[in-house]
């Protein structure tokens, strides 16, 4: 099922890992305007628009009244013509200064966004989300981007208990609200709230100056609308998203699971039942949301209620303490004004909680302070790919990075890392058998690994393990000498990299699909890995040869062709340490051999591989190859060493030589 999209399923309580938490209350919020620092002075700036608007509007209906009261003792012609044109002078000044003042917070906002949504980018790209606790990273959306890429597959992305499965477009809708939710920080919450706070503070001094008695009660009327009120709104907002997002999200499962199951539905004659629990639901989200709307109709009728409170408290003691009467009306509708302004926080606090959820799954995404900020990336998002084109690599430097990546986009092959595991465990659910115990693993340059063993042993995790999208529980990860976690975000993907499970195949040419890999491939580069994924002779019976298109998700091929455009764009990455995930699935067992062995060959001898594989033909070229079972490695040894001795490998590896030979396999 779809969980919610927002509301305290889908992240109000910050889920267990309290992620964005550590850095305090408002972690997540300080988290995201970090990023705001280098627009501070536009965004000052729109602040301070924000607020000559308001007391533009407040000043002229000071004015205005002032006018009214003034002209009905008929005072000279030039009094009257000073206030009238300051009248018209604020009146225009005022629309004027709220068109830029718009223009000024926009511009700022929009450069914050971009920022922030580059940042997220590049950390969903390294597949490694920043600055998160195991249960978000193991949660991470893979390298290439999909969120359905695992390991992490289904579960906990955004760190929450239940872990259920979310569906790509869910994920991929509220990420892109999720990052609006920073826009709405800063336009509707910020620039509002110092505009409203700041007005009623000067409202505050310039009523003392006439009065202070009446400038109490201004306060006093201000404190209500401005933190009682806006508390409240705040409050009954996060009782809405409590309640209506649930329904929400499951009334969105409805509409999906409607309209794609709707054959099946018909089929089991099950259509009348399934419309019926989704209408039943449709009206109890309509009931609850009519209730909430009428607690939040009520908070702005008490705004309003305050406001005319405030300004006649503010006239009787003003009285009481004999303010001539042409100023008690100028400070009433000052009053009226002011209170008025402050108000808008009411809508700033509800539009803040509504944007925390979103801020928080936001802020997981980001690079904690001090740490490498993978932002500025422009669209690579392939294993690989150039992540940060604009250089961000934050403030820590790229440890290890000793010449096998560039900062031109494209991964060098080569370069000399070293990536060892240390006793690592990985329990994806608290209750649970872990689905990695204790594995040590040494990979020195050049060398290479094959990881087989039967279906959920932990072969896929332990490649998440090694790119860094899965976060160890127990142990240590270390590439050269770095633990992986705070190993440079836009780095680590170019180092260690490939195929990883689901890679995903883009709705794009075969060529742009390849060139992900390695945006500064020449065409001999793309021939050369398509000839070792064993793509080439495909692509070059196509008439738009590398120009082909492959229909969304690779729709358009058959699962060989897919997985063979996958493997090549991996080989094509080429990282220091290369994964490969089952790349010969779908292909036919021949086929898978000749793919396997022109594919490890084509890695070069310098370069890691890391391989899990069903198919056992060519690992004698291994040097050395882990059996998991249950996520434990139960042998570990060369491939004429399994052979020899009884167990899983050598059963599988006799069971497949039998079928390949076209005997029939013995009975266990
Ligand atoms: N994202 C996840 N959330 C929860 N459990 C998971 C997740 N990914 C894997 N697991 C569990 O961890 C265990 C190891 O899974 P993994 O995918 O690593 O196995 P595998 O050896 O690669 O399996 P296969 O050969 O079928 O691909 C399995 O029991 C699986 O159910």
């Amino acid at each position: 099922m779809v969980p919610a999209p927002a509301g305290p399923a889908s992240g109000e309580d910050a889920g267990p890992d309290g992620g964005a938490e550590r850095g305090g209350r408002f972690g997540a919020e300080l988290r995201v305007l970090r990023l705001a620092r280098p627009y501070l002075g536009r965004l000052v700036g729109a602040g301070l628009l924000a607020t000559g608007t308001e007391l533009a509007g407040l000043i002229l209906m000071a004015t205005a009244t002032w006018l009214l009261i003034t002209a009905a003792g008929r005072p000279t012609l030039d009094t009257l013509t000073v206030a009238i044109v300051a009248v018209r002078a604020l009146a225009v000044g005022r629309g004027v200064l709220r068109y830029t003042e718009r223009l000024a917070g926009h511009d700022a906002t929009l450069r914050v966004v971009t920022d922030v949504r580059a940042a997220v980018f590049a950390t969903l790209a390294a597949g490694r989300p920043a600055g998160t606790t195991a249960a978000a990273r193991r949660g991470a959306p893979g390298r290439t981007g999909d969120p359905h890429s695992r390991p992490g597959g289904a579960a906990d992305r955004q760190g929450r208990p239940d872990g259920a499965g979310d569906r790509t477009g869910d994920l991929l809708s509220r990420l892109v609200s999720d990052v609006e939710a920073v826009q709405d920080l800063l336009l509707r919450v910020l620039v509002p709230g110092a505009a409203a706070a700041a007005v009623g503070l000067l409202t505050i001094g310039a009523t003392a100056v006439v009065s202070p008695a009446a400038a109490v009660a201004l306060a006093g009327g201000l404190l209500v609308a401005g933190l009682v009120l806006p508390a409240a709104a705040a409050g009954l907002t996060r009782r809405s998203a409590g309640r209506v997002a649930p329904l929400r999200g499951a009334l969105a499962t409805d509409a999906v699971d409607l309209t794609h199951g709707a054959a099946d539905l018909a089929a089991f004659g099950a259509t009348d039942a399934a419309l019926g629990r989704a209408g039943d639901r449709a009206r109890g989200l309509a009931r609850l949301e009519r209730r909430l709307a009428a607690a939040g109709w009520a908070v702005d009728g008490l705004g309003v209620m305050v406001a005319g409170a405030t300004s006649a408290a503010v006239v009787l003691t003003a009285l009481r303490a004999g303010v001539d009467g042409v100023l008690v009306g100028v400070l009433a509708v000052g009053a009226l004004a002011a209170t008025e302004a402050t108000l808008a926080l009411l809508g700033a606090a509800r539009q803040w909680t509504r944007s925390r959820a979103g801020l928080r799954r936001v802020a997981r995404l980001l690079p904690p302070a001090g740490a490498s900020a993978p932002g500025g990336t422009s669209g690579a998002t392939g294993p690989g790919s150039a992540g940060s084109p604009s250089g961000a690599s934050g403030t820590s430097s790229a440890p290890g990075a000793n010449g096998s990546t560039s900062r031109s986009g494209a991964a060098e092959p080569g370069g000399a890392h070293r990536l060892v595991l240390d006793e690592v465990s990985v329990r994806y659910r608290a209750g649970t058998a872990p689905a990695l115990d204790r594995v040590s693993l040494d990979l020195p340059p050049g060398r290479r690994i094959a990881v087989v063993g039967p279906s959920g042993a932990g072969k896929s995790t332990l490649l998440g393990v090694l790119t860094g999208s899965v976060e160890p529980d127990g142990g240590r990860v270390r590439l050269d000498g770095v633990d992986l976690a705070r190993y440079p975000a836009d780095e680590l993907p170019r180092v260690v990299g490939g195929l990883l499970a689901d890679a995903h195949v883009f709705h794009a040419s075969v060529r742009e699909n390849l060139l992900l890999g390695r945006p500064t491939a020449t065409e001999a580069d793309l021939a050369a890995a398509a000839e070792a994924a064993g793509l080439l002779d495909w692509v070059r019976q196509q008439p738009a040869g590398w120009d082909t298109l492959v229909g969304e998700d690779g729709g358009q091929l058959s699962g060989g062709q897919r997985q063979r455009l996958a493997l090549a764009r991996a080989l094509l990455a080429a990282p220091a340490v290369l994964v490969l995930d089952e790349p010969t699935e779908g292909l036919d067992p021949a086929a898978a051999d000749r793919v396997l062995t022109s594919a490890t060959a084509s890695a070069g001898p310098g370069r890691t591989v890391v391989l899990v594989t069903h198919r056992l033909a060519g690992l004698d070229r291994y040097d050395e190859i882990l059996v998991l079972a249950a996520g434990r490695v139960i042998r570990r040894g060369r491939h004429d060493e399994l052979i020899r001795t009884p167990g899983w490998y050598r059963d599988q590896w006799l069971s497949q030589t039998a079928a390949q030979a076209r005997y029939p396999v013995p009975a266990p």
